[in-house]
């Protein structure tokens, strides 16, 4: 059996309710497309491989809940996070300019090395626009961010934005991926396991479990 991943992230979608934040996920996992607006009940997740450099990078996407009342639970996963996308709706003043509250938070929750990117979605809604794309480019330079504008609706720059924030992970744990992988080689040639045995798949992941703490 082949190799299911080398590593595993995790990333957290974190902005307002009603950002669109579940389309983005499902349109990622699911290529699919929801018009209905069901609030997330505080966390849910989805998984999704993505081949980077040549190696097999799993994600997990935590989707929190944008309202209020689920602030407490949502900031237990800040921690536990290795990228952050920040997302406002591109029709909504109020969730363009609560990205600085957001950005407080994981400022003050998640481990310093968190990657974060900031996305504009429902581009396809142009007539509705309250924030201008300048706008938002320029709040992502003020805190040094990779800035999009996505469509959960079109699919525009929905894998784009997933895997830049994917990939600037990567980077950021390069050191630590790199002994990983070295090491799992070095495991797999003293436990002189084939690439069809079953016995590695369970061993790397095993050994995968070690790439959560990162
Ligand atoms: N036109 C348009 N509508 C979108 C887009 N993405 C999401 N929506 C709509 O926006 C509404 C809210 O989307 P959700 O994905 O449920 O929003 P959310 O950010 O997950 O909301 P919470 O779970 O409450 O935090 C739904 O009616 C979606 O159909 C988009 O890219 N374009």
């Amino acid at each position: 059996m082949a190799k299911q991943y080398d590593i595993l992230f995790r990333i957290l979608l974190l902005g307002d309710s009603g950002v669109g934040k579940t389309c983005m996920l499902r349109r990622f996992t699911d290529r699919e497309f929801d018009t209905g607006h069901i609030s997330t009940i505080g966390v849910d997740f989805k998984m999704k491989t993505l081949e980077i450099d040549g190696i097999k990078v799993r994600v997990q996407i935590w989707d929190t809940a944008g309202q209020e009342r689920y602030q407490t639970i949502t900031k237990q996963y800040y921690r536990r996070a290795q990228g952050i996308v920040f997302v406002y709706d591109i029709t909504s003043e109020s969730s363009f300019q609560h990205i600085v509250k957001w950005a407080t938070d994981v400022d003050e929750y998640a481990p310093e090395k968190v990657q974060r990117i900031l996305v504009g979605n429902k581009s396809d809604e142009e007539p509705r626009r309250r924030v201008t794309r300048e706008e938002g480019s320029k709040l992502a330079e003020r805190y040094g961010m990779d800035f999009f504008e996505t469509s959960a609706s079109t699919s525009h720059n929905i894998d784009k934005s997933f895997s830049r924030v994917t990939e600037l992970v990567l980077q950021a744990h390069k050191r630590d991926v790199d002994n990983l992988l070295g090491s799992l080689d070095d495991y797999l040639n003293k436990a002189g396991l084939d690439e069809s045995g079953q016995d590695k798949v369970g061993s790397i992941q095993r050994v995968c479990g070690c790439a959560r703490i990162f």
